[in-house]
């Protein structure tokens, strides 16, 4: 599913009106798609609640048909009726029943639509808009909102001051990037994309190059397996390993890039951890490893495709090397963790150190901020953005994780993913991650689309598993996941 700033709706919109529909007939229909939503949640009494824009304009609308319904309904204004402009003045024209102040609070009602802001939104709400809405969350009804929750912003998902926190929201023509990146998502509540007769046509043309991640944006690019496949054919990952007292993350990242599909998987041990991490290996092959030097001469053998480095790795000069003599392979690279924390503040030397290989960034919201401290572009502005910026300025694919986490494309493109648990927040889940996105680059998926096969196969092996998941259950579990995937049509 494609997502969508304000500023392309209002371009949707103006493109709409221009090919001969009006804006008041989209609106019409904007409100007779809400009160289509009222009716399935249980219909009435409802109080609506308009703001001074076009979203109260669906309310006014929505009020109108549902009344014309038998609806109990009562209308509620934030502003000044004679304020209100253009297709929302007409709208609200067509409401014939009385019109109350929003602050005087809702009574006998069993549902509350808040159309008091959608895209529109422009500053934190304060004043009366912010008592509005937090009456409207003190209430404790059940909150049909329209576009947007409001109080939420549509590009970030950021709350801007005070949000209501609705059961459901309905939009129109496309979801925007603030319902799916956080806290916009879990203040939407179920979320109903609506056709206002915006032509197809005029949404595929928007330049949007943000979607929710899923399988159909990268299905294309699985490995797939022939008859007569050879262990050889199937790619072969790296894994560097940190010392004797950190070995553990790279071994769940070893194991799961062997569970995704790896034909083969090495483990590169500085010679103090080999006996550790060899009682702890069966189908993981291990390479003594001390160091970028010793590092060259491995990757000499033409058939690593991919080196994964971070986890528990170290963080210093010594990771750096090592990064630069992968980066100058030209191999696939994954970093991670202590690899990305030894470029803190800076992002261009981490760029030059890739050298322009193929490579996956994988920071949690602390490591991104180290690293691109100082950096053009990654701050204050969405998390989409940050992680667009930081991909632009590194030529890398961004895994900017969290409970959001987005994927990010150094030509523009992003995905959001939703498809995942919050029992994945557990100590190694990263690692694995790290581990699944390197098994998929290795046997010649691109870097992006293995990302967001790595996060989606990562969130769906969370959501197989739920309460008691560790993070060494999250490989095992890949034969199910892929199994799933496979038989999506
Ligand atoms: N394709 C489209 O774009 C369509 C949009 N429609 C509706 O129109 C909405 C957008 O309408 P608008 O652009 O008029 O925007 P909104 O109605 O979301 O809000 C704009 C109004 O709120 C005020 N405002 C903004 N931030 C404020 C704050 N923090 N405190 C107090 N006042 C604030 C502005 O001054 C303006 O009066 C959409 O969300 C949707 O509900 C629909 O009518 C149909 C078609
Ligand atoms: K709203």
């Amino acid at each position: 599913m494609r997502l969508f700033t304000a500023a392309q709706m209002r371009e949707a919109d103006r493109l709409t009106i221009a090919a001969g529909t009006s804006g008041r007939e989209l609106m019409e229909r904007a409100g007779a798609a809400v009160a289509e939503a009222v009716r399935r949640m249980g219909g009435g009494p409802v109080a609506v609640m308009c703001g001074p824009g076009n979203n109260g304009g669906d309310g006014f609308v929505a009020a109108r048909l549902l009344a014309g319904h038998g609806t109990a309904v009562t209308v509620h204004l934030l502003g000044e009726r004679q304020r209100l402009t253009g297709d929302a003045a007409l709208a609200a024209a067509d409401w014939t029943g009385p019109v109350h102040g929003a602050s005087g609070g809702v009574r006998d009602c069993a549902l509350i639509v808040d159309a008091l802001f959608g895209t529109g939104l422009t500053r934190a709400l304060d004043g009366e808009a912010a008592a509005v809405v937090e009456a409207i969350n003190r209430s404790g009804l059940p909150v049909l909102a329209v576009d947007m929750p409001s109080g939420v912003d549509s590009d970030t998902g950021e709350v801007c001051g005070v949000a209501v926190r609705a059961a459901r929201t309905v939009t129109f023509a496309g979801a925007k990037a603030g319902h799916f990146l956080l806290p916009g998502r879990t203040l939407r509540g179920q979320l109903h994309v609506v056709d206002i007769g915006i032509p197809g046509s005029v949404v595929a043309g928007l330049d949007s190059r943000l979607a929710v991640n899923g399988p159909e944006t990268w299905q294309h690019a699985l490995p797939s397996l022939e008859e007569d496949s050879h262990k050889y054919r199937r790619g072969h990952a790296l894994v560097l390993s940190g010392p004797m007292t950190r070995t553990g993350a790279a071994r769940l990242a070893a194991r799961a890039a062997l569970r995704v599909g790896s034909g083969l998987v090495t483990l590169g041990s500085p010679r103090s951890a080999v006996l550790v991490n060899a009682a702890h290996l069966t189908a993981i092959m291990l390479r003594p490893c001390d160091g970028a030097a010793e590092l060259r001469e491995i990757l000499e053998d033409p058939r690593f495709s991919v080196v994964a480095l971070g986890p528990g790795y170290g963080v210093g000069e010594a990771t750096r090397e090592a990064i630069r003599v992968a980066g100058a392979s030209g191999r696939g690279l994954v970093l991670d963790a202590d690899a990305l924390t030894s470029f803190e503040g800076d992002l261009a030397g981490l760029a030059s150190a890739l050298g322009g290989a193929p490579a996956v960034l994988t920071p949690h919201g602390g490591e991104f901020e180290r690293l691109t401290r100082g950096a053009d572009g990654t701050r204050g502005v969405s998390k989409v953005e940050r992680a667009r910026a930081a991909a632009a300025h590194s030529g890398a694919v961004l895994v900017l994780k969290g409970a959001d986490t987005v994927i990010a494309a150094s030509d523009g493109r992003a995905a959001i993913n939703a498809h995942a648990s919050p029992y994945l927040a557990t100590a190694g889940s990263g690692d694995v991650l790290t581990g699944l996105v390197a098994g998929l680059m290795a046997q010649g998926m691109p870097p992006y689309e293995a990302a967001c096969a790595g996060v989606w196969l990562h969130g769906d092996a969370g959501l197989r598993l739920g309460p008691g998941l560790i993070a060494e259950d999250l490989p095992e579990i890949m034969p199910a996941a892929l199994r799933g995937l496979a038989d999506k049509p």
